[in-house]
């Protein structure tokens, strides 16, 4: 299981060593305390990106089948926001209606609760990042867990027990998560993710002419960018989207199979 940095306080509220035995409860709170930090799962993040229709969803159904990951899509998670008439649900209706993406801070909201209730620690993060606003959220909910952790660390410091400051830095890049492990980016031309959507027939307010032609903008002028930071860094997957189903699985299926880390 994913356990959270929070977990680890009752470590540190232990009473103060006394000068005897100090350099002994040092060694072991240092010894404990990084064992139980190295022993953490980090969760796996796969960020699934791709214009409207390239079948994102379709091919996260196949690599939960294979690979056991959760399957988080973002979208689906604001319509069921949509459906239990939550307080922000009318205007993540309106915003979806209109093809434009929802502020920030709701999409990460959600993710992260679903991400924190989740015993499995693989997750296929579907139709998020959709831009640079939604990538930088995401980054601060890892940056908020290297806050907590450095309040821990002074809070050792106060014990008086001995962290060296590279150990420290250490410790942070060990439980910080801010980036995706990767990125799968399906790339579809328009004229077929427009074919798809309008023969989905899921009843979705967002599967019409108008509102695809909306989203389409919106993909170029916001997703784009994302896509080409994460491929600066190394990060993206890129697999044609054209195809049938298992002919495109066929290209995923070894991004995932050669990678030991989620085995
Ligand atoms: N390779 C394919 N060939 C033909 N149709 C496909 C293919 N993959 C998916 N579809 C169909 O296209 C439609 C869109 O697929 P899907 O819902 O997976 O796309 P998506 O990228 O998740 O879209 P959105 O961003 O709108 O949620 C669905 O009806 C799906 O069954
Ligand atoms: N990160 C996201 C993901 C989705 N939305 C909104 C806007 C999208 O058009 C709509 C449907 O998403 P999909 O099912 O196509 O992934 O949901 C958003 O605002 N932010
Ligand atoms: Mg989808």
């Amino acid at each position: 299981m994913w356990r959270r940095v929070a977990s680890l306080s009752p470590l540190v509220s232990s009473s103060k060593p006394s000068i005897l035995n100090q350099g002994l409860c040092t060694f072991k709170f240092w010894e404990t305390f990084t064992t139980d930090i190295a022993t953490q799962e980090k969760p796996f993040i796969t960020f699934v990106l791709g214009g409207p229709g390239s079948g994102k969803g379709t091919q996260c159904e196949k690599i939960v089948e294979t690979f056991g990951f959760k399957h988080l899509s973002a979208g689906d998670l604001l319509r069921r926001e949509i459906a239990s008439k939550s307080e922000y649900g009318s205007m993540i209706l309106n915003t979806i209606r209109e093809g434009k993406i929802v502020p920030s801070q709701v999409t990460v909201k959600l993710i992260q609760r679903e991400m924190e209730s989740s015993d499995n620690k693989k997750f296929l993060i579907d139709g998020f990042p959709r831009s640079e606003e939604n990538r930088i959220a995401f980054e601060k909910i890892n940056t908020k867990t290297l806050s907590d952790l450095s309040a821990l660390c002074s809070k050792v410091k106060e014990t008086e027990c001995y962290i060296k400051e590279k150990s420290r830095r250490d410790l942070m890049k060990i439980l910080t998560g801010a980036e995706p492990n990767l990125v799968l980016f399906f790339d579809c031309p328009e004229k077929e993710m427009v074919k798809r959507v309008l023969s989905r027939n899921q009843g979705r307010v967002d599967d019409n002419i108008d509102t695809m032609k909306k989203r389409l903008k919106v993909f170029e002028a916001l997703n784009r960018p994302v896509i080409n930071y994460y491929s600066e860094r190394g990060k993206v997957f890129k697999i044609s989207a054209v195809g049938t189903v298992d002919e495109i699985f066929e290209q995923v299926r070894p991004i995932f199979a050669s990678c030991e880390a989620i085995k």
